[in-house]
């Protein structure tokens, strides 16, 4: 058995890790680690788990952890992990964080866009980007740390990824319009996240300063083989969970559905998490709630020379706790989408 440690267990992405975990054959939770809720019981504090778990929150100190266990999941803010990992923590354990400190290779685009000091750049070249559909090959038994991408940029890279990577169209025209239920912020009270404020409300927030932008960028532009520049717009919806996105781009020359469609079969045909759906068929939030599945498709309008690029996934699962997992099961040698077998729930 996996000895799991969860740093951050109490906030939504931990309490879905909690969710997955229980369920995966090979992984077995032993520290439920919180800031606010220590010494209370976990399934007092989401009574999902009521029965399920018999465990008290512990405090989150990593150095303790990282003797007692094979992994630990930071799923926990900006800059926390950065300020307490050392070169000790990682050599008696691996990481895999869910923040954002060690997904940017360049720390002064970090601390540009995040607003804060990185306080361990050392570990920044060593970390993977563990979009594990594009970076399998980099994640195995000998990787010690983990930059799990997050839920937009998930949903963003994967999207028009084939695309970019095949030169199909022109990465400077790319526009990423996305829409995000309100558990991407997080279970902290915010005044814009109340239930007056996001129901029966649409609105953009971080116009052309969402610190997603720089991750897409970087990502996206290693497929394109040069710096990309796009625009990045996320809104706040009033659902729980989910993301959709929308991208838009100048196709490079003139292509057919079934050239474009074999582009995207031929990256993702074996792609279990990556659903590309029949022609004609929009991504939809709702078919893909609860599993670790991305769904994907794309729409050419010959009129603008555009091509309209949808993706939609679980925000909480493949944009956070399922594609950590996954990362998981490839760093200690386990089919990948072990305990990862979920059917999306509808309604
Ligand atoms: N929500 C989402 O859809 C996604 C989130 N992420 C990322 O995952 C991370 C967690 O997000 P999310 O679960 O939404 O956030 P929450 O606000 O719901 O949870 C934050 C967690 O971190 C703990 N925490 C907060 N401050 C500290 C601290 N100073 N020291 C130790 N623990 C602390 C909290 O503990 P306590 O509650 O006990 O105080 C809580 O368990 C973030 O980095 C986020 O960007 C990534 C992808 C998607
Ligand atoms: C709705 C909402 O507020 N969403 C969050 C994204 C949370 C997240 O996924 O952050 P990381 O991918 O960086 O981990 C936001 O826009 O900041």
């Amino acid at each position: 058995m996996i000895k799991v440690g969860i740093i951050g267990a109490t906030g939504y992405a931990g309490a879905e890790l909690v969710r997955l975990l229980l369920n995966h054959p090979q992984a077995e939770i032993k520290w439920y680690g919180s800031r606010s809720y220590i010494d209370q019981n976990f399934a007092d504090i989401y009574r999902n788990f009521f029965e399920l778990v018999d465990a008290s929150c512990m405090d989150d100190n990593m150095e303790a952890l990282a003797d007692q266990v094979d992994v630990i999941f930071t799923a926990t803010p900006q800059g926390y992990l950065a300020g307490v990992l050392t070169e000790e923590i990682l050599q008696k354990t691996k990481i895999v964080d869910l923040s954002a400190d060690y997904r940017i290779k360049d720390v002064s685009v970090y601390e540009k866009w995040y607003g804060i000091t990185h306080k361990s750049p050392q570990f920044i070249q060593e970390a993977v980007y563990g979009l594990c559909e594009i970076n399998r090959n980099l994640i195995n038994e000998q990787t010690r740390l983990i930059a799990n991408p997050g839920c937009y940029t998930t949903c963003s890279i994967l999207t028009a990824y084939p695309l970019v990577k095949e030169g199909l169209i022109d990465p400077s025209t790319l526009i990423v319009d996305a829409k995000s239920g309100t558990s991407g912020a997080g279970r902290g009270a915010k005044t814009p996240n109340l239930f007056c404020e996001v129901n029966e409300n649409i609105k953009a927030y971080g116009v052309t300063s969402h610190r997603h932008t720089p991750e897409i960028e970087e990502q996206l532009g290693y497929a394109a083989g040069h710096e990309m520049t796009i625009n990045f717009t996320p809104h706040l919806v009033p659902m729980n969970r989910g993301i959709l996105v929308t991208e838009y781009a100048s196709l490079m020359k003139k292509v057919t559905y079934e050239e474009v469609k074999a582009v995207y079969d031929r990256y993702y045909k074996d792609e279990k998490f990556v659903r590309v759906l029949p022609q004609g068929v929009c991504p939809e939030t709702k078919w893909v709630e609860g599993s670790n599945y991305v769904d994907v498709n794309f729409v050419i309008d010959e009129r603008t020379n555009r091509i309209v690029m949808m993706g939609a996934l679980d925000n909480l699962v493949k944009g956070a706790a399922g594609q950590a997992v996954q990362n998981m099961n490839l760093l200690f040698g386990l089919e990948e989408a072990t305990g990862l077998n979920l059917v999306p729930c509808f309604p």
